[in-house]
């Protein structure tokens, strides 16, 4: 099971070379810094949700290279028994300070920062950023696809539940990934594991298969009705939803109203939604059960879900899950780690990643992340470098990093730190939340950006500004490198 897996040989093999390039040139102490952040937002979407953090803290805090990873390491015969020996006794002692999960994320803004001897902060790179990209991915979709649910003004409590294990890119990807579209808003999930593991509400209906093991459909609702008579939803798209699947559905509703129960939805999982649902709603109301939900699921996104909608689809609740647990259209997040500083002698040296693509050379430096609030809207987030000081109550000039021309002035702010201390010196000092607690996060971190950030279609671009000592120091490492 993904949480007993041993996974520190979970790197790639460059990470071990260099670990070892290091180990012979006697620099694998050295002190560095790396930041990990994105660089374009995924699924055109004008921010991400943070996600994986957890992930991360329980992979590194089981970091040790057991007998069996040596003995397969020396098998390939490209390592000395001296590093072998070394990674016998090997364990993270860094500094790991991250956003907190169900934290709003924005291009360049480091999400994680390690610093530490360069052979271990190496090592952890290729997991960690499995762990983050993969999650952040996922809850920042299900979060779209939440948000065009809520659309919903006939139901405004419209609800998305995650349905995608048996279409997710295998196991670890179906549980991780119902943590995240969870934290990223849906109410439930199909998958018991994940319920399980993560004290999520798990959730479900009932496959065709059931329907088709009965003689007749309103045998198999009647079967379905009599083992679970608090919670009966039936699938009424296996024969034909208007002619037997709702009418069968009704007369079930019927008796159980007779019996002082109450039928909770029907589900249809195919043909035309909108259609289907509407004229089901109107045959549940005519025959007295206007209470009775509609669920409605079959390959549906954000698009599918605000369209139908938009046609007067009467659905109180999604089942999703191909497109949300495989983020279908936008498959993979391009999150990066990459060095920032490096210790020489007692003084840590910012470094710099030059390349012929602006938006691709790095922010030297350690640094921190500033989110500025103003009457309690996020109105600009500043990456600075970590030692400096601001004081709210004094105005602050931002400027954009690259038109630099385009400035403003912030007063009366208030600053949120992003970055939190997770590891200090490799012992755990964060308190991890749990998934309610991430996604209640969610909720109150996308309530303070504007309506134009949030949309969907063509989001306005948040600023992210570079503090001026930041920016300058760019400037001098670019100019340092020129010559
Ligand atoms: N009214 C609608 N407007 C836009 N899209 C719709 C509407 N109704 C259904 N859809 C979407 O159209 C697609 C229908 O796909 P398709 O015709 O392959 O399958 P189906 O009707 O579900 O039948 P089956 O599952 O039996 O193959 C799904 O993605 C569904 O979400
Ligand atoms: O459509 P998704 O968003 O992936 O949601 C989950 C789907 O999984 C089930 O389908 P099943 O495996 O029975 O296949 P189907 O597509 O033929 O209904 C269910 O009936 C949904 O249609
Ligand atoms: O419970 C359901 O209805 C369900 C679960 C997984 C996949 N599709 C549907």
């Amino acid at each position: 099971m993904y949480r007993d897996r041993h996974l520190t040989l979970l790197t790639d093999l460059y990470q071990l070379t260099m670990m070892y390039g290091h180990f012979r040139a006697g620099r694998h102490e050295n002190r560095v810094v790396f930041d990990l952040f994105y660089r374009r937002n995924p699924c055109g979407n004008g921010y991400v949700i943070a996600a994986g953090l957890e992930q991360v803290v329980w992979y590194i805090h089981q970091l040790s290279f057991s007998e069996d990873d040596i003995a397969y390491l020396r098998s390939l015969r490209m390592f000395s028994d001296d590093f072998l020996d070394y990674l016998r006794h090997f364990r993270f002692r860094g500094d790991v300070y991250a956003v907190p999960e169900g934290t709003v994320v924005f291009p360049n803004e480091p999400i994680l920062r390690v610093e530490g001897p360069i052979a271990e902060v190496q090592l952890i790179e290729s997991a960690v950023l499995a762990f983050i990209n993969h999650q952040s991915l996922i809850a920042t979709k299900a979060r779209r696809i939440v948000e065009a649910a809520r659309t919903n003004v006939k139901h405004p409590g419209s609800t998305v539940i995650e349905m995608g294990l048996r279409r997710s890119q295998n196991a670890d990807a179906a549980i991780f990934g119902a943590r995240a579209a969870f934290i990223g808003g849906c109410v439930a999930t199909s998958n018991v594991l994940a319920a399980q593991a993560y004290n999520i509400p798990a959730a479900g209906t009932q496959a065709h298969s059931w329907i088709q093991s009965f003689p007749s459909e309103y045998e198999a609702f009647q079967a379905y009705r009599a083992a679970f008579p608090d919670n009966t939803v039936l699938l009424v798209d296996t024969y034909d939803v208007l002619r037997s699947g709702v009418p069968n559905a009704i007369r079930v509703g019927l008796e159980m109203k007779a019996a002082g129960q109450s039928l909770k939805a029907i589900r249809i999982d195919s043909g035309d939604l909108a259609y289907l649902s509407k004229r089901a709603r109107q045959m549940l109301n005519d025959a007295g059960l206007p209470d009775v939900q509609i669920i409605a699921s079959s390959d549906l996104d954000e698009y599918t879900i605000r369209d139908l909608l938009t046609q007067g689809a009467e659905i109180d609740a999604w089942g999703v899950g191909t497109r949300l647990i495989t983020s279908e259209d936008c498959p993979s997040l391009g999150c990066v780690y990459k060095l920032v500083a490096q210790q020489f002698g007692d003084r840590m040296e910012p470094r710099i990643k030059i390349s012929e693509n602006p938006n691709k050379i790095t922010n030297p430096g350690k640094k921190k992340v500033l989110r500025l609030y103003v009457n309690g809207s996020a109105t600009a987030d500043l990456i600075a470098l970590d030692d400096e000081v601001y004081d709210p109550s004094e105005p602050l000039e931002l400027f954009h990093p690259i038109h630099t021309y385009k400035r403003k002035v912030v007063q009366n702010y208030e600053i949120e730190e992003l970055l939190r201390p997770v590891f200090v010196s490799g012992e755990l000092v964060y308190e991890l939340p749990t998934v309610q607690e991430i996604q209640a996060r969610v909720e109150t971190q996308i309530s303070a950006f504007s309506s134009e950030v949030r949309r969907h279609l063509n989001p306005h671009e948040y600023h992210v500004d570079l503090s001026k000592p930041l920016w300058d120091l760019k400037q001098r490492l670019l100019h340092e490198w020129r010559r």
